[in-house]
């Protein structure tokens, strides 16, 4: 599903983001990224969205090359990748529901789609009865699960998660963690960066390691070579 080969990243001041990455993430599979700040967790991940190209080598996401993608294929390769930030980027002056069905919005959904949609989402994460708050009502991780329901709205088939439970005590944390597991078990592929390796630990998903820009440990993946 996700595959880097021979990857590296070097900004334009010179600094080496990433260094000869070789990575295979298999469809439906679920992995916690790892490494010190400044290892390149973030990197990786804005490589697999798009933010960002890599200086050399390939990323192959859902078997497209994505240097090879047409400017018209990408907004449909975005709408395949749900991303979950720390600080869930919502918007204060628009209500819980608004913030969900943006994705769609922009993806041109009719009316009723979108409620219908929208309110699939809220239900995942438990927070049917918050549609018509402003997030500013609502608790730090109430806020992370609409960032969740925003990233799942469009029913993408990856969901990559950049610190997700940063600013969440364990037991938020460990029920954010939770959610992803379950959607994980629906088959959509999921990576989760983050710092806290005892709920790595405590969960035992394959965990995938940067030091500096390289990996060292690429952990095991269902019935295909790593590394
Ligand atoms: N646009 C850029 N220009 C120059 N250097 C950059 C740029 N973006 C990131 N870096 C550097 O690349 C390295 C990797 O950054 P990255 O954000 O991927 O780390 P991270 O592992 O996600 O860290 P954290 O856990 O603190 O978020 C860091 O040293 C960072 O300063």
């Amino acid at each position: 599903m996700i595959i880097f080969e021979n990857v590296s990243k070097r900004f334009p001041n010179g600094h080496v983001g990433l260094e000869n990455i070789n990575l295979h993430m298999a469809r439906g599979e679920m992995a916690f990224l790892t490494g010190h700040s400044g290892a390149g967790k973030s990197t990786l991940l804005k490589l697999i969205m798009l933010m960002d190209r890599p200086s050399n080598g390939q990323v192959q996401v859902g078997g497209y090359r994505l240097s090879q993608l047409r400017r018209g294929q990408i907004p449909a390769l975005r709408r395949n990748i749900g991303v979950v930030f720390q600080d869930h980027q919502l918007l204060f002056d628009r209500s819980v529901f608004d913030n969900v069905a943006i994705p769609l919005m922009v993806a041109g959904f009719d009316f009723d789609d979108i409620g219908r949609r929208v309110r699939a989402a809220l239900d995942m994460v438990g927070l049917l009865d918050r549609e018509k708050l402003n997030p500013l009502s609502l608790s730090g991780g109430e806020r992370q699960r609409v960032g969740i329901a925003r990233a799942l709205v469009n029913r993408p088939a990856v969901l990559l998660a950049d610190e997700p439970t940063g600013n969440l005590d364990p037991d938020l944390s460990a029920d954010i963690m939770k959610r992803f597991e379950h959607f994980n078990q629906a088959g959509v592929t999921v990576l989760i960066a983050t710092h806290d390796l005892d709920l790595v630990q405590r969960m035992g998903h394959r965990t995938i390691r940067l030091e500096r820009g390289r990996l060292v440990t690429a952990g095991a993946t269902t019935g295909e070579a790593v590394e």
